[in-house]
């Protein structure tokens, strides 16, 4: 594109700097196009956006309020309310000034409200226990439930989530160094879960690096406060992101051929068909007799625990790795 003005913006996937304007223009263009030919919608649809008031939400939030129309689709947002003080309600206050800005209705879950006890109450519980397993993966479980539970509860027919190229390709790093398969066949750009109480997930920032996600709010005056989250320091994927970014700065379209091999990987292994199975508990998909919410929540809280107990007998905790 020659348009005089000051290229300064390089995109990844075209190989080549864009002035400010004309970036704008092809990132909305992108996110679109991505829409339409991963039909991530169809026309009647209502999207939930997931929004955690990050940069990546929230611009999920904009663009898909921004096409709901020339989509056809309703667009809400669902935002989960960990119990993480000082970083949860900065990040809060962003997407309801933005959703209000966008005049699109936000409904909140939080953890208090859902299983008694905020994420902080949670951790201290853990580290009682000894860490044996991490705040980030506690907190992701519960996140997704939440997350899950307040779309279904406004009827959204699909959740949108604003993961990125450079979520997918550290997820998919970190399956792949733990031989996780079922986790690299299940993460697409949509969710093929077929079970009636999910909501079918889609990421419409799929193809999209992070640092034009960035580029993007900066130059579209989209707020979110630098604030971080206190249990980052537990999270795994920070040496894998590191590395990622290591090799594309070396290699330039790593990350695009790291998906590449991915979509290939699923295309080529379709997961065998299982019969689909139920938390005992709380009657969500579940591979196990007990779902990973139910066990967490036992694991934290004794009055669940012996209702657990009261329905399925004595959790045998050892048997997953939490004693
Ligand atoms: N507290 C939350 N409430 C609602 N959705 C969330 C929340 N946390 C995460 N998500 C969803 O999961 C996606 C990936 O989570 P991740 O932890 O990478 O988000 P983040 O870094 O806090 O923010 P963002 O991805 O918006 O920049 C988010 O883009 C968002 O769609």
């Amino acid at each position: 594109m020659v348009c005089g003005k000051k290229a300064s913006v390089y995109v990844s996937y075209l190989g080549d700097y864009l002035c400010a304007e004309h970036f704008v223009e092809y990132f909305e263009r992108r996110v679109y196009d991505t829409i339409v030919h991963f039909r991530l919608v169809e026309e009647g649809d209502r999207v939930a956006v997931a929004v955690s008031g990050g940069k990546d939400s929230l611009t999920t939030l904009y663009l898909l309020s921004k096409f709901a129309g020339r989509l056809g689709i309703k667009v809400f947002g669902v935002a989960v309310d960990e119990g993480i003080a000082g970083y949860r309600e900065y990040k809060l206050e962003a997407l309801r000034n933005l959703a209000a800005k966008l005049g699109v209705e936000i409904y909140v879950g939080s953890f208090k409200d859902y299983f008694g006890f905020t994420l902080d109450e949670a951790v201290k519980k853990l580290k009682e226990k000894g860490l044996v397993i991490k705040p980030c993966s506690v907190c992701g479980v519960f996140r997704r439930y939440v997350m899950n539970a307040v779309a279904r509860e406004h009827d959204a027919s699909k959740l949108a989530t604003g993961h990125n190229l450079d979520d997918e390709t550290q997820v998919f790093v970190m399956n792949a160094l733990k031989s996780h398969i079922d986790g690299i066949l299940r993460e697409g750009i949509i969710s093929d879960e077929t079970s009636a109480t999910l909501v079918p997930r889609i990421k419409p920032l799929y193809l999209i690096p992070e640092k034009e996600v960035l580029t993007y709010t900066l130059i579209m005056n989209i707020y979110t406060p630098f604030v971080e989250c206190p249990y980052i320091v537990y999270a795994m994927r920070h040496p894998v992101r590191h590395w990622v970014n290591e090799v594309e700065d070396e290699d330039p379209g790593f990350k695009y051929r790291l998906l590449a091999s991915k979509e290939l990987a699923r295309k080529k292994i379709k997961a065998p068909y299982k019969q689909p199975t139920y938390c005992r508990v709380c009657g969500e998909p579940s591979t196990n007799p007990i779902c990973k919410t139910c066990l967490y929540r036992a694991y934290l809280d004794e009055k669940y625990k012996k209702l657990v107990e009261e329905k399925m007998g004595k959790i045998n905790f050892k048997r997953y790795g939490l004693e």
